[in-house]
């Protein structure tokens, strides 16, 4: 049975026949150039992803900048009908072109059609054999459910003209054979995967439409929970009025939000019946699932064939990879699912979780095993997965999640058992909580005696002096380490055969601490291949890290970001990049980056080490916000780092870190006190600032807590109290060979004696930085000196104390100091609105400065180009496309009539000027 599409005359609504109107902050999106370009040798591009995900927008805002021929035809619920379908598909052909089928549309008022296929052939036939490229663009098409239609578009697709490209966009996949035409390679597809915003587009549209700043680290989070979901990033827009309400606002995704909540009510509304609702409910408590997983967890016989209706329903189930077999529901659906699974009685969730938790298992997966067994607090589930499976979970260093099951267990328990013990115990360590730790081996000591023989007791006793030998290096106590390490060297490692590794490790950090640096990194490259053989990854990935750290203490940090690359290819070989222990790594990455000055990258792996963070707890950001509040600092971003160093405060003074971290915030925040001239932040800080002590600063981190002293006592200009402070330092670094901070006192000491006005001393302490600086390649501790520094150099270059290499350095430390100057100036002035009114009051401004107001990006790439970026380095800057940074310029020039750059140039001159004094 076919329709027939009867004659009459017929009403069109002509906003249906056109592309919609761009919303106000349009983000270009030029990534989808290439598949567009694509298209030439296609007939269709399949737009699929579900609602509110920039479908429509973003194929309007492509086509029109690529100023392709489009036909647009919007469809509504009455077009689920092939007479309406046939006449508004034909309008718009005409209305795009008119003669592309009069008389189609005149037959379609005579006599109409036997059905929509002959209407098809009418109008095919009528159309030009050959034309300019044409895309027919079919909105909102899950909107269509008639058969008979969906036939049609297969007719069309495989007798349309060579210059036509169909565009579907849609919420569901549509049944027009598409796996054929995949397989056929007639056919491009978007998918919610490319669509979602990255963190380039979201800061872009956050800039764009926010009065306030937020930071890299705030959008980046805000992209994932949502991942990438626009409408979402809009609500946050719309809705955040602070960085603050943003901050929580992102948080608040993670168990949902309300405005979301009737969203996904509204979307689901009637479509589904009890059994679909049923099997998404129970699904919903799984991070990730196929059909086996589904079908065990829903109790459901045929879970693939409703996992495919879902799918096809366009319900926010999003596929894993490209084989189409693993599925996960988008972050914020899975929240609300799990809010209606808490409101409603009839779920089991514990039977639930305890069904997915032998799922797991039967797929060999244990962690998700044991995640959910914690889910379903169910305590013989969770023995068993440690018994079984705790080791491996050690030597990957899933800490976290050997807390989450080791919680739940009953501490008797835990005491009968060695393996249990030990985990337990290394868990409490790697998380600071050191008596805990020796509370737990003592219990189990004492257990134990019960009823294990003597050689028994004497072999677990030498695995747990593995955790007490860490223990006590964490202590600072690295002569107890050394003796507990020793012990546990002595005996075979029964329980945890990694035990051995541990306890090697602990005798190179112990080394390491003690300032044997050479035996120290031999020790540490015999604990990876020790642990290389165990497998241990923990542990191989932390004897890396140290030989790092070692390297760097020599001064020596090519070969440090070296060693940090055979870690980063050991990860990519095991596919570690989950671990924890990886924060490890891009933080010491990170910190080499900044001290070359290679911002960006610095900043990329405090927020991929963030990132994997996420599940471990705020508490551990720490080292990241000290990493970001040094490039905030290093950009010129002041309040930005006064966010940063706000939470370092924050999170110092609730939780207990090792000297090691507290130090490394400090002299953080010490350089931003100085560069904002905050005296009585510095005064406070030394009345609570830990104690120091000279003779035994052997390794960075006791270095460092005491040239904090010293560098807050030049901070508050009381030279001759940094002296015996930096002098003593100095000489112990000597001794030792901790080169990086021979190099970090030698600049101290110059900023000493130049405030002590000993000029010759000062100099020779720059020039011996500038020495240490060839082998190092230190620039931001350099930096980090401020405006003195430049003046220091200068002089050194003056009196011709300097040259070939060492004058390189001065002269391109100078450059980037000036930059780092004019940076902080531009961002200053584009961000306070105060500073442009400021300008656009002054009486002796150009008019056109008042009369077509700029765009606060406007302002800030303004003082940019007068900071002498290009368009690239403001691109590469503001982490937008350089497109985008040429959009802005073209619109500045426009409204203040400017034909080049040099004329910018020189308005900004003249605007900045106004405020050169500030
Ligand atoms: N490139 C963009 N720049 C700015 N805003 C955008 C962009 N893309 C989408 N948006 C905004 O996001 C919201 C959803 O976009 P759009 O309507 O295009 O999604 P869709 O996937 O077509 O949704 P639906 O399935 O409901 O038709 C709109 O309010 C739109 O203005």
């Amino acid at each position: 049975m076919t329709t027939t599409i009867g004659p009459g005359e017929r009403t069109f609504i002509s906003a249906k026949t056109l592309p919609p109107q761009a919303p106000a902050a349009l983000i270009a999106r030029e990534k989808f150039n290439d598949t567009l370009h694509e298209t030439n040798n296609v007939g269709l591009m399949l737009v699929q992803a579900p609602a509110g995900y920039g479908k429509t927008t973003t194929v309007a805002e492509r086509l029109q900048a690529l100023e392709a021929n489009v036909a647009w035809y919007r469809l509504d619920a009455p077009d689920n009908q092939p007479g309406q379908f046939a006449a508004y598909l034909a309008h718009t052909l005409e209305s795009h072109r008119p003669g592309t089928c009069p008389d189609t549309l005149r037959r379609l008022t005579a006599s109409g059609f036997d059905n929509l296929q002959e209407f098809l052939t009418h109008l095919l036939a009528e159309m030009p054999v050959e034309a300019e490229p044409l895309y027919v663009v079919l909105d909102d098409y899950h909107l269509i459910t008639d058969p008979e239609i969906h036939e049609g578009i297969r007719f069309l697709l495989r007798h349309q003209p060579a210059y036509l490209t169909l565009i579907l966009l849609t919420r569901t996949v549509p049944p027009i054979g598409v796996a054929q035409l995949r397989m056929q390679g007639h056919m491009l597809e978007i998918s919610a995967r490319e669509l979602g915003f990255d963190a380039d587009e979201a800061q872009d549209y956050f800039e764009q439409r926010l009065p306030y700043e937020v930071s890299r680290e705030s959008i980046e989070r805000a992209v994932r929970r949502v991942e990438g979901w626009v409408s979402a990033l809009q609500l946050v827009a719309t809705s955040a009025a602070t960085s603050v309400a943003f901050n929580e606002m992102v948080e608040q995704f993670e168990d949902g939000n309300q405005y979301i909540f009737d969203y996904f009510d509204e979307l689901l509304g009637r479509q589904l019946d009890d059994e679909a609702l049923g099997f998404l409910l129970r699904t919903s408590l799984l991070d990730r699932f196929n059909a086996f997983l589904a079908m065990r967890v829903a109790g459901h016989r045929d879970g693939q064939a409703l996992l495919n209706q879902l799918i096809s329903k366009g319900f926010f189930v999003m596929p894993l990879d490209s084989s189409g077999l693993w599925f996960r529901y988008h972050p914020l659906f899975s929240a609300y699912l799990r809010h209606l699974v808490a409101c409603s009685a009839q779920e089991d969730v514990k039977a639930l979780h305890q069904k997915a938790s032998d799922a797991w298992r039967e797929l060999d997966r244990p962690e998700e095993a044991a995640r959910h067994a914690v889910r379903a607090r169910d305590p013989q589930r969770i023995t068993r997965i440690l018994l079984d499976h705790g080791r491996a979970f050690f030597t990957e260093g899933q800490f976290a999640l050997l807390q989450q099951c080791l919680d739940a267990l009953d501490p008797a328990r835990i005491a009968d058992e060695p393996l249990l013990t030990l985990l337990r115990a290394w868990v409490a360590q790697s998380q600071y909580k050191f008596d805990e730790a020796e509370q737990w081996l003592a219990a189990a000591e004492t257990k134990l005696k019960e009823h294990l023989s003597d050689d028994d007791l004497r072999s677990v006793r030498c695995e747990f002096s593995a955790v007490r030998a860490q223990v006590a290096m964490n202590f600072g106590d690295s002569h107890t380490a050394l003796g507990q390490a020793t012990d546990a060297m002595e005996q075979e490692a029964r329980i945890l055969p990694t035990s051995k590794v541990a306890a090697a490790s602990v005798m190179g950090e112990a080394l390491f601490v003690e300032g044997h640096l050479k035996e120290a990194l031999a020790r540490m490259q015999d604990t990876e291949t020790l642990a290389r053989a165990h497998g241990a990854h923990q542990n191989v990935l932390w004897a890396l890290c140290q030989q790092s750290e070692i390297n760097v203490a020599m001064g020596l940090l090519q070969k440090a970001y070296n060693v940090q690359e055979r870690a980063f290819q050991y990860a990519d070989e095991y596919h570690l990049d989950h671990l924890p222990i990886l924060e490890f790594l891009y933080r010491i990455r990170s910190q080499v980056m900044w001290e070359w000055h290679h911002l960006e990258n610095a900043e990329r792996c405090s927020l991929q080490g963030i990132e994997i963070l996420e599940a471990q707890g705020e508490r551990w950001y720490l080292q990241s916000y000290t990493s970001l509040a040094k490039v905030a600092q290093a950009r010129g971003r002041q309040t930005l780092c006064a966010d940063y160093i706000q939470k370092i405060q924050k999170m110092l003074a609730s939780g207990e870190y090792h000297i090691d971290w507290v130090a490394n915030s400090h002299a953080t925040m010490l350089s931003f006190w100085d560069a904002v001239r905050d005296r009585e932040a510095i005064q406070r800080w030394l009345t609570a600032a830990p104690e120091y002590t000279i003779e035994d600063a052997s390794n960075h981190f006791l270095q460092c807590n005491a040239r904090n002293w010293a560098r807050a006592y030049l901070s508050l200009e009381q030279p001759e109290k940094a002296k015996p402070i930096l002098e003593g330092l100095q000489a112990v670094a000597e001794r030792i060979g901790l080169q990086m901070d021979q190099n970090r006192n030698h600049i101290a000491l110059a900023h000493m004696h130049w405030q002590l006005e000993d000029r010759e001393q000062a100099l020779f302490h720059m020039r011996g930085a500038l020495q240490l600086a060839s082998t190092t390649g230190a620039v931001g501790s350099f930096l980090r000196l401020g405006k003195v520094l430049i003046v220091i150099l200068k002089a050194l270059i003056n009196d011709h104390m300097i040259d070939g290499m060492e004058l390189q350095r001065a002269e391109r430390l100078i450059q980037l100091s000036q930059q780092q100057r004019d940076f902080s100036r531009a961002i200053r002035i584009s961000l306070d609105e105060a500073i442009i009114q400021d300008i656009i009051d002054r009486p002796d401004v150009p008019e056109l400065i008042r009369t077509s107001p700029l765009t606060r990006r406007e302002w800030q790439i303004l003082s940019l180009i007068h900071a002498g970026l290009s368009n690239d380095q403001i691109a590469e800057h503001l982490k937008v496309a350089a497109t985008t940074v040429k959009t802005h310029i073209r619109s500045l020039y426009q409204k203040q009539n400017i034909a080049h750059r040099s004329e910018a140039i020189e308005l900004a001159r003249d605007l900045l000027s106004k405020i050169q004094g500030e």
